[in-house]
C-alpha cells in the first residue's frame, strides 16, 4: 500500500490518483503548515469519484470526537488516521463511532518502549503507522530513523512505515523492514502541501517491483 500524505491541492490529487496510489492524506491538524480545512477537502474529494477504491485519510491529533465527526462528513473522507497521544479508549470509541471506516494509528518511534506501545493498539485499530519521532513535530518531519528497530516487528495487525521516505531511500526502508505499507509527505515535496509530481512519479517507477 502506497500513501502520499499532506495533499492540499485538486488538480495534484487527481494527478497523484491516476499514478495509481493507494491512499491520499490530508492534514487536519490546525498547526500543520499541511492544514486543510473540511470545506477544501470537500472539493477536493468530489472529484475522485472516478477513484472508488482510493483510501481518503483524514489525518487528526488530539481533537475532538466532535470535530473529527465534522470533518468526516463534511470532508467525505473514508479513513482516520490519529497522529496525535490519543489514548486506547479514544480509540476504541472512535471505533465504535465510525464502525465502516478505515482506523489508522500513528505513533512516533523513540525505542523499543515506543514499539511496545504500538502493540497496546493493534486490536483496536485497521493499520498501524510507525512515524519518526520527534519533540516539537507530531509527523511530516521528513526525518529518517533507525529502522532496524523494525526488523522483528509484528504487531498482529497490518502496519506501514513513515518518517523521511524519499525515492531515494525508500527502497532500503522495505527491505530492512518489510512493511505492509508506506507513507510519504516531505520527501515528495516542492513546499509544505504542494507536491512534487515528478518525485511521485519516480518513487512510484521505483516501487513497481515491490507493488501487485
Ligand atoms: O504532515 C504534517 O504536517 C503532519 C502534522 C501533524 C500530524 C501529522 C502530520 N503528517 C502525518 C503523515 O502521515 C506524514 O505523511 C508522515 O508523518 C510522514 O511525513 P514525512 O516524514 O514528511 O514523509
Amino acid at each position: 500500500m502506497l500513501k502520499i500524505c499532506g495533499l492540499t491541492q485538486a488538480p495534484q490529487a487527481i494527478e497523484i490518483a491516476k499514478l495509481g496510489v493507494d491512499a491520499i492524506g490530508f492534514i487536519c491538524v490546525p498547526l500543520s503548515p499541511r492544514y486543510i480545512d473540511p470545506f477544501k477537502i470537500q472539493e477536493i474529494t468530489e472529484k475522485l469519484a472516478g477513484f472508488p477504491n482510493l483510501l481518503r485519510v483524514g489525518v487528526f491529533a488530539n481533537l475532538e470526537l466532535e470535530t473529527i465527526q465534522k470533518t468526516v462528513d463534511i470532508g467525505q473522507i473514508n479513513t482516520i488516521q490519529l497522529h496525535g497521544q490519543e489514548s486506547p479508549e479514544f480509540v476504541t470509541t472512535l471505533r465504535t463511532k465510525f464502525p465502516n471506516y478505515t482506523l489508522i494509528k500513528a505513533l512516533g518511534v523513540k525505542d523499543q518502549a515506543s514499539l511496545d506501545q504500538a502493540k497496546i493498539y493493534a486490536p483496536l485499530v485497521d493499520i498501524l503507522l510507525l512515524d519518526a519521532y520527534h519533540p516539537e513535530q507530531l509527523g511530516g518531519t521528513g526525518r529518517a530513523w533507525d529502522w532496524n528497530l523494525l526488523k522483528h516487528f509484528r504487531p498482529g495487525c497490518p502496519w506501514w512505515l513513515a518518517g523521511g521516505l524519499n525515492p531515494d531511500n525508500v527502497v532500503e526502508a522495505i527491505r530492512l523492514t518489510n512493511p505492509d505499507g508506506i507513507d510519504l509527505s516531505s520527501g515528495v515535496e516542492l513546499s509544505p502541501g504542494v507536491k512534487n509530481l515528478t518525485k511521485v512519479q519516480a518513487l512510484i517507477q521505483t516501487l513497481q517491483p515491490f507493488r501487485p
